[in-house]
């Protein structure tokens, strides 16, 4: 998957500061991304050395990534409620609501997160906004595409079909639909517009994550700094 924003080690920081509050016998939302894979990673090491848990991925990626590490899976349908999920973001205010889907992961990303007991981001500073600026991803129903088109823009939005990096067509999602990424310039109130994009027939989910994340883990170089609402 692209990496994107910050360092390495940044999210590294991030990702393993997350794991570690991970308790045994927790039931984990594991996120899609590349700072998520830390965390994941970490608990691989963790689970060698004796965690119990169990792991509900929210991608493709991720459930690969748990299963070479040796974090137990489960689908998301076996289960009756998570513990902790953890996830990467795009973009995040003071609020704590946030921009996801960069990976195209934010469908079941939201699912994971709504039943979740609590959301921790794991972050780089690069991610860190006053106003939410970035695309908003869209997934979309394929044959609803050109209604949605229009849909967005008369809320003010410009829809661009994300198009795969390394192949000829668009970005298919782990769900078979498309995505489109809606540039809504500055977003001054992050829950009007989730309200709007989701009344929206033919949008799956939208990347706007609002009320949802407990904590963001900010890794830095010197550290992690844990933020969480104003
Ligand atoms: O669909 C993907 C997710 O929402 C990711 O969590 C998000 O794009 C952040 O990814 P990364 O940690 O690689 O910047």
């Amino acid at each position: 998957m692209k990496t994107t924003g910050g360092s390495d080690e940044q999210k590294r920081r991030a990702g393993e500061r997350a794991a570690e509050a991970v308790e045994d016998g927790d039931v984990v939302g594991l996120g899609t991304g590349s700072t998520a894979a830390y965390a994941i990673r970490a608990l691989g090491r963790a689970v060698d050395d004796g965690l119990d848990v169990v792991g509900i991925p929210t991608s493709f990626d991720s459930r690969q990534l748990a299963r070479e590490v040796g974090v137990p899976v489960r689908s998301l349908e076996a289960i009756e409620g998570i513990d902790l999920a953890i996830d990467g973001a795009d973009q995040f205010d003071s609020q704590l609501a946030a921009i996801k889907g960069g990976g195209a992961a934010h469908a079941r990303e939201k699912v994971v997160a709504a039943a979740a007991d609590r959301l921790v981001l794991v972050v780089d500073p690069s991610k860190s906004a006053a106003t939410l600026t970035r695309s908003v991803p869209l997934e979309v129903l394929p044959d609803a595409r050109p209604a949605v088109e229009r849909d967005v823009a008369d809320l003010g939005g410009a829809s661009t079909l994300r198009r795969a990096e390394r192949k000829d067509g668009p970005v298919v999602t782990d769900n078979g639909n498309l995505v489109l990424d809606c540039d809504f310039g500055p977003i001054d109130d992050p829950g009007r517009l989730a309200s709007s994009l989701a009344s929206v027939p033919g949008v799956v989910e939208h990347g706007l994550f609002v009320g949802l994340a407990d904590a963001a883990y900010v890794g830095t170089d010197d550290g992690v700094e844990v933020r969480t609402r104003d």
